[in-house]
């Protein structure tokens, strides 16, 4: 469930599915929320009210259309645009106090971001509706950040989608010879070889089984075999609050972005997030955090510079389970990892909180950057070497990634991609599919 405690099944055809661009549930046919009598006292549709309900009910049932009539004629935030959106929820039956937090939670973001004009927010508002309707995997939501991984994987693509054609040009007999130039070709691609070895044995046999003897069949069963390669997250039964996350990884990868992405999320998921500033050793990270935290409506946790990660950990706990939070974030510093005692602090940090909250943390995460390549992957090593990692959030894939690292570093250690990073912008964040990534990696 989304933002809102309850919204009408408008988007879907029943609960099971979210059926994006679902006609015969569009705004207004079956479940036309069409305003009731004029109850007594109920005020009469304004003119630009009817004129709205209409746009809206004949238009496509997807988030972006909704949008689009929404901000007809509207260039910055106004109480034109609050009106429209209050009407918009409001005939989605959201519940008129929740609607009006949305709004409210919505315009102080833009005055934290000082943000003004419709382009700068439009995709931000589309992301937090799609997030608060429970609507992430809409259409338009997908598209929209599809876009930006194909880019970002785009110098990958052409080196490895380019010498795959070329491959099956020079030769269909899928024999001994084809099969080491493929292995060479993916491991030139920062596959890995762990994962070559996988993607090639798994390969082989469907092209056996499946009598595969041309360039487009093969094509359609490389991208199903890379798609499967990727890990898939444990089904994760919800803990006894605050669920505990324990977000590692060096510097400059993207961690401090990505808790802010990812505290966002939970706090338009209905979540009452808190983050803590675990790491220590630079002011700079926690005033980057502190704003970050203000901006997403996350409550913040901090001790002085140079303070005991643990006793942050530990106090951030202790006042996250007083006042009733729903998760914790808990950065940590990120020096090089050729430091050791980092993962002493580490450890220390894990044994405080599991000690205060049996079974926290309940998510280790480390973040990687994906433009760096091997890096990554010596890193996912390091890390692994002293802490279970739960999940890998990549960011910067819409950067100049290398692509075939994504494969090693999830395959390498069997660790499951849980979210991507796309840019900059609390909006960039996509939880990650191995099939969209294959589609976008294998522009076959
Ligand atoms: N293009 C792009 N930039 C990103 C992404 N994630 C983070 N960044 C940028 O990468 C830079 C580093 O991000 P931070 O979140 O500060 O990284 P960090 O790991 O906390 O680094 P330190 O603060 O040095 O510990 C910032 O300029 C971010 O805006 C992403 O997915 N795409």
């Amino acid at each position: 469930m989304g933002f809102f405690s309850k919204i009408s099944k408008i988007w879907r055809k029943n609960d099971q599915e979210a059926a994006p661009g679902v006609e015969e549930h569009a705004l207004g046919q079956e479940h036309k929320p069409t305003p009731g009598p004029v109850e007594q006292g109920q005020m009469e549709q304004a003119p630009w009210q009817t004129e709205l309900l209409q746009a809206l009910q004949e238009a496509e049932p997807r988030l972006s259309v909704w949008l689009d009539h929404i901000l007809a004629g509207i260039s910055s935030a106004s109480p034109e645009l609050w009106q429209r959106l209050a009407f918009l929820l409001d005939n989605l039956e959201v519940p008129k106090d929740e609607a009006a937090a949305f709004i409210q939670d919505f315009r102080n973001w833009l005055d934290e971001m000082e943000y003004e004009r419709v382009e700068e927010f439009r995709s931000e508002l589309q992301y937090r509706l799609a997030l608060a309707l429970d609507l992430e995997d809409e259409e338009d939501e997908r598209s929209r950040l599809f876009i930006k991984l194909s880019s970002g994987l785009t110098k990958t693509k052409e080196q490895l989608s380019k010498q795959v054609d070329q491959l099956l040009q020079l030769n269909k007999q899928f024999d001994d010879a084809f099969w080491e130039d493929l292995e060479e070709i993916l491991i030139m691609s920062d596959v890995g070889f762990k994962a070559t070895t996988t993607l090639l044995e798994r390969l082989r046999d469907r092209v056996r089984q499946e009598g595969c003897n041309d360039s487009e069949t093969f094509k359609t069963l490389f991208k199903e075999e890379l798609a499967a390669l990727f890990p898939q997250p444990a089904k994760r039964i919800k803990p006894q609050p605050p669920e505990v996350v324990l977000m590692i990884g060096v510097n400059g990868v993207g961690k401090t972005t990505t808790i802010a992405k990812l505290a966002h999320r939970a706090h338009m998921q209905g979540q009452k997030v808190m983050v803590a500033a675990g790491d220590t050793f630079r002011a700079a990270a926690i005033e980057q955090l502190e704003i970050w935290s203000k901006r997403v409506g996350a409550g913040f946790y901090a001790k002085a510079p140079f303070s005991d990660p643990a006793s942050v950990a530990y106090e951030a706990l202790d006042t996250a389970q007083a006042e009733g939070y729903d998760t914790l974030f808990v950065d940590t510093a990120g020096r090089l990892h050729t430091n050791v005692d980092l993962m002493e602090e580490l450890r220390k940090i894990k044994r405080v909180l599991a000690k205060k909250h049996p079974g926290a943390p309940h998510r280790t995460i480390l973040v990687l950057d994906a433009t760096t390549g091997q890096n990554a992957l010596s890193q996912t090593k390091l890390f692994a070497k002293d802490m279970d990692i739960d999940e890998i959030v990549l960011t910067k894939l819409d950067g100049t990634a290398k692509g075939g690292v994504v494969v090693a570093v999830s395959l390498e250690y069997g660790i499951p991609i849980t979210f991507i990073g796309l840019g900059e912008k609390m909006e960039d964040l996509r939880p990650f599919s191995g099939t969209d990534f294959a589609q976008a990696l294998l522009d076959l």
